[in-house]
């Protein structure tokens, strides 16, 4: 069964799609990079998932179960707002998430915050610095049990040490519970740390999706005299080109010919490839 599964999904706001003709699938235990430019549509589609907004068409099933508007139990969504009391203590924030979720555990969220160390149960989160506010934030998040947890951007505006707590915490979840992960951002190299799987959408639309290194093997860089690029054979996804030398990002590439080097790309050089490409559609879509 898998957590997410989106057929023909889209969202439009007024006159303008947000999210467009995705079809996609994320297997069970996933940590799953959602990756895009901004405005790509990633907000639009978590909050889709998490039961926050409905989609304009297609299906969204969270386990099996069609999500027409309403969070799914085993559903945790962390928005970037980071939704908090900040006038509580944590103590008192802990106990309000208790009062207002149905399924919840406390011993979870002190289990979670313990990875710290030194958390202050009697500091008003108000006073909190980013990072342990976020990861306060998780740990809420964390304290409904989810089987599916959706992290919108949790690592902005942290700093190194930070970051790296706030991914400990979620390497954690993952190894003790198995929880499929989706989360946002923008920081290709932490995701690359924790992440198996990609989902990259811009425009509202999958460029790629599946796991991390089937989709890097599928992929070659090219470097090459640039007179001669009819010996090189694969889907061209994009190409830098000087006087002299080609570099060109493919998929499925031919082997590789005669005065020509290939390598296996990284995270960073493929989702570049693949952005560059999708803003090359645009504006020559726009010039017409
Ligand atoms: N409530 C809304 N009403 C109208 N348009 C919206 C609304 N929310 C988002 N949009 C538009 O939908 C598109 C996708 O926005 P979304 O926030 O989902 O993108 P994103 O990938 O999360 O961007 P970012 O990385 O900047 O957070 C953008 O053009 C945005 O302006």
């Amino acid at each position: 069964m898998n957590p997410l599964t989106a057929t023909a999904l889209g969202k439009r706001y007024r006159t303008r799609w947000a999210v467009r003709d995705c079809d996609f699938a994320i297997p069970e235990g996933k940590v799953v990079a959602l990756i895009g430019p901004n405005g790509a549509g990633k907000s639009t589609l978590l909050r889709m998932v998490a039961g926050l907004i409905r989609p304009t068409t297609g299906d969204l099933t969270v386990f099996d179960t069609p999500v027409r508007g309403r969070t799914h139990p085993d559903v945790s969504f962390l928005a970037q707002s980071r939704p908090l009391y900040r006038d509580l203590t944590v103590r008192e924030q802990v106990r309000a998430c208790a009062a207002m979720n149905d399924r919840w555990s406390t011993d979870r969220v002190h289990e979670v915050l313990g990875l710290l160390g030194g958390v202050d149960y009697d500091a008003k989160v108000g006073t909190l610095s980013a990072g342990v506010l976020t990861q306060l934030a998780i740990a809420m998040a964390l304290g409904r049990l989810p089987r599916l947890l959706l992290l919108d951007e949790p690592l902005a505006d942290l700093d190194p040490l930070a970051r790296d707590e706030t991914l400990r915490i979620i390497m954690t979840e993952v190894a003790d519970r198995g929880t499929t992960v989706v989360m946002s951002s923008h920081l290709l190299s932490d995701l690359r740390e924790v992440c198996d799987h990609i989902l990259l959408i811009d425009e509202g639309r999958v460029q790629l999706n599946g796991d991390i290194e089937d989709v890097l093997a599928r992929h070659r860089i090219l470097v090459g005299p640039a007179a001669d690029e009819s010996t090189v054979g694969g889907t061209l996804i994009s190409a830098t080109r000087t006087e002299r030398q080609s570099t060109l990002l493919l998929r499925e590439a031919s082997p590789t010919p005669e005065g020509w080097a290939g390598t296996e790309p990284d995270l960073e050089f493929l989702v570049m490839g693949y952005l560059r490409a999708s803003r090359e559609r645009r504006s020559s879509a726009r010039r017409g």
